[in-house]
């Protein structure tokens, strides 16, 4: 079956104002419908430049960046309401609790009151945060902060959704849920692109990848063909094989 385009990226390159170099250079990427997509790549690869730039954070300085809802491509206005983002830092209110933290996200997006108070006691539900709701988020632990994290991203119920180490820093029960969850979305038919140094974690759950390094793509495809062409067992040695052991700063 062939999967309809979700997001297409064109020869996409970016220079921060202060760097001497290209962060990004010459990115082109298919991601499909339904995909888990997983971009990785070392430490200063270009990862959350690259999902910067896709969740309209940060413009790009070359290249052409198409979005697809459904097989139609969206406008700018409609992006907005079809993408959701998870960053890498917190992105709520540490002195709110998770449900005004949730209400205030809801209310960005214009949701129907009611609709924002059944999304919100669903994901509070599902996330194990239902307990803890009225208590300040920065209060939480690592794991419920993730999860609080998650929970505002996808208030909306995003078509693509864009996740930037949502994993990070927490223990084997969160991160766990925060992947089961996933899982269930992308079945639902969300399309995730995701980045994460956990090569176990993302190997069980991406079906296509995209290596990255000094802000060039070295590999891009499935995960399967992938290895297989590379003739390496698993996505840590292909990692090592097409990155190399040295450090990166
Ligand atoms: N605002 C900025 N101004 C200048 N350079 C930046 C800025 N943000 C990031 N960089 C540089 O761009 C490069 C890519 O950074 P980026 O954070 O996109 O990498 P990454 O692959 O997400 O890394 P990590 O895995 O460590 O999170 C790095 O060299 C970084 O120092």
């Amino acid at each position: 079956m062939i999967q309809p385009p979700a997001i297409e990226i064109q020869q996409v390159s970016h220079k921060y104002k202060s760097a001497s170099e290209n962060t990004l250079t010459d990115i082109s990427l298919d991601i499909f419908e339904s995909d888990v997509f997983g971009l990785l790549g070392p430490n200063g690869a270009g990862k959350t430049t690259l999902i910067s730039i896709l969740c309209g954070i940060i413009p790009h300085s070359f290249g052409g960046v198409n979005f697809y809802d459904r097989g139609k491509e969206v406008s700018d206005t409609e992006r907005r309401s079809l993408i959701g983002f998870v960053p890498q830092e917190y992105a709520f209110y540490h002195e709110l609790t998770a449900r005004q933290n949730l209400d205030y996200f809801g209310a960005m997006y214009n949701l129907k009151k009611t609709d924002l108070v059944e999304r919100r006691e669903e994901l509070l539900e599902v996330l194990g945060l239902t307990k803890a709701a009225d208590k300040a988020v920065g209060t939480f632990s690592g794991g419920m902060k993730r999860r609080v994290n998650l929970a505002i991203g996808i208030i909306h119920k995003p078509g693509i959704l864009f996740l930037d180490e949502p994993t990070v820093g927490v223990d084997v029960q969160s991160k766990n849920a925060i992947i089961r969850y996933l899982q269930q979305l992308n079945q639902a038919g969300t399309t995730i692109v995701y980045t994460s140094h956990h090569m176990s974690e993302a190997e069980e759950f991406c079906n296509r990848i995209a290596l990255i390094d000094h802000g060039k793509v070295i590999a891009h495809g499935g995960l399967t063909e992938l290895k297989t062409e590379n003739k390496v067992g698993d996505l840590q040695s292909l990692f090592i094989k097409l990155t190399g052991e040295a450090y990166r700063d």
